[in-house]
């Protein structure tokens, strides 16, 4: 995708109502700290649009971020133009963060809970892990929770210039085994920091546009 726009548009709280415009929404969850506002800066092709923190617990809201591009296609090589698409990207707060009290937590969890089941143009849920943990057992509910509602999560092993080259299919392995996943279950190594895997991500975002 060949990024033409990008903007936050709607923040959504604890009462606030989704965007319904009858665009398609793909969702990134994780641990907090994991990357997941990093990962969609790098999508977007923006250093900081979307808050990220060195400190976990920076995302507080649901984030709808709208992007409009291109795609580069066979049409474009031949001088045809080909139509821009548009998709939210979402940014989801993260969980697992032990210094929120219970009460936000709660707060968090029924948040994204629903925004997970009520929206009806929620396509794909891409659920991150740091390429150099095995999943923890909230990596391994959020798993088992987004399949039961019905998607196929799609994992993201981030912070992929952490770790040695050698060292990623090990990783990638016990991130598999860890959350237990289905057959042919796809896990995307990435890096903010080298942006590698970026196309890889954007290929299977422009995948579930294509199916609408
Ligand atoms: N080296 C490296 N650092 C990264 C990468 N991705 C994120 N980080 C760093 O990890 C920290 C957390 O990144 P965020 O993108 O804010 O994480 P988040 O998942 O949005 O966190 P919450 O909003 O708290 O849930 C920041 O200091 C980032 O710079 C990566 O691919 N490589
Ligand atoms: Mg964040």
């Amino acid at each position: 995708m060949i990024v033409k726009n990008a903007e936050l548009e709607t923040v959504c709280g604890i009462t606030s109502k989704l965007p319904e415009n009858g665009q398609i929404e793909v969702a990134f969850a994780g641990k907090s700290n994991v990357g997941k506002s990093s990962l969609i800066n790098g999508l977007m092709n923006r250093k900081s649009l979307a808050r990220t923190s060195s400190a976990p617990g920076k995302t507080q809201t649901i984030n709808f971020y709208a992007v409009t591009g291109r795609r580069e296609t066979k049409k474009e090589a031949q001088g045809m133009v080909s139509a821009d698409e548009k998709v939210y990207l979402v940014d989801l707060p993260g969980y697992g963060y032990a210094k929120v009290s219970q009460n936000e937590k709660q707060k968090w969890g029924k948040m994204i809970e629903d925004y997970l089941h009520k929206s009806s143009q929620l396509k794909a849920v891409f659920l991150l892990i740091d390429i150099r943990h095995d999943p923890s057992a909230n990596d391994k509910q959020m798993y088992d929770w987004v399949l039961h509602n019905g998607f196929s999560p799609i994992i993201i092993a981030t912070k992929l210039d952490k770790i040695k080259r050698s060292q990623v299919q090990k990783q990638v392995k016990a991130i598999k085994q860890g959350l237990q996943v289905e057959k042919g279950t796809r896990v995307i190594p990435f890096s903010a920091e080298t942006k590698q895997g970026r196309e890889e991500i954007w290929s299977v975002i422009e995948g579930f546009l294509d199916a609408e």
